[in-house]
């Protein structure tokens, strides 16, 4: 089974992700992590996450081992993470990958922007997460503070608010809900709650055999 989550950033689509990994006995990708390693190197050999050359030179050399790097957590990192995220070509030197990852037996949970659009439009069950920007932007705000970046709240949103426009107005795999999409809005939903609805979503598919909303 291939279970894809997707959703604008913060909004929980990882903890959730990573919660149904093991609660069905999946393995678990973080794509965001692999387009932040690519940034990660980037920005580490001194260069401009602009330059597409640099970007594509980083994802064709991404070894799964960078993403596992704390650094890969920090806002700037974000930012430059969907700055070469809209380079087509850097996103095709990672597909095959990431599509290899999800069809390896017994399947996968994976999140990121266009899961259930492009990486896998063949994934059994696709979740959209959302919460609203503030609610999203008091998460990530608790999350960077507990990693000892401090960023006050009015920057954390702005951040957030003008990299999601970046990912949901780039002309290639932008953030959308696949037509075929749950949308689980957690705005009001701790992570017990969001996880107890998204495996209601899951269940209520296997038992239909499959009917979309
Ligand atoms: N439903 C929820 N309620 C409260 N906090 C949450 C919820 N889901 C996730 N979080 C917290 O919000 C932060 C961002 O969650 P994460 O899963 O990393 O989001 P994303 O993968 O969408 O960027 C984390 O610190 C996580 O513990
Ligand atoms: N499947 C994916 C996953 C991430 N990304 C890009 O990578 C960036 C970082 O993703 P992430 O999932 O780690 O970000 P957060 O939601 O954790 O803030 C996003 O802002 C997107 O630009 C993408 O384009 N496609």
């Amino acid at each position: 089974m291939i279970i894809a989550v997707d959703g604008p950033a913060a909004s929980g689509k990882g903890t959730l992700a990573r919660r149904l990994a093991a609660h069905y006995g999946l393995a678990y990708l973080d794509t965001g992590s692999l387009y932040r390693a690519v940034a990660l190197a980037v920005l580490r050999a001194g260069g401009d996450p602009a330059d597409e050359a640099a970007a594509v030179a980083a994802a064709h050399a991404l070894d799964m081992a960078d993403t596992e790097d704390p650094a890969l957590r920090g806002s700037d990192v974000g930012r430059a993470a969907s700055v070469v995220a809209a380079m087509p070509a850097v996103r095709e030197a990672i597909l095959d990958r990431q599509r290899r990852f999800a069809h390896t037996p017994p399947g996968a949970v994976l999140d990121g922007r266009d899961i259930a659009t492009v990486v896998c439009p063949d994934a059994e069950v696709k979740l959209f997460v959302t919460a609203s920007d503030e609610v999203r932007a008091m998460r990530r705000c608790k999350e960077l503070e507990a990693a000892g970046e401090a960023v006050g709240y009015d920057a954390v949103l702005r951040d957030l608010v003008e990299r999601d426009a970046r990912d949901r107005n780039r002309t290639h795999a932008p953030l959308r809900q696949a037509d075929d999409a749950y949308l689980l809005d957690t705005s009001n939903l701790d992570i017990e709650a969001a996880f107890r609805a998204a495996v209601g979503i899951v269940d209520s598919y296997r038992e239909t055999g499959g009917v979309r909303p």
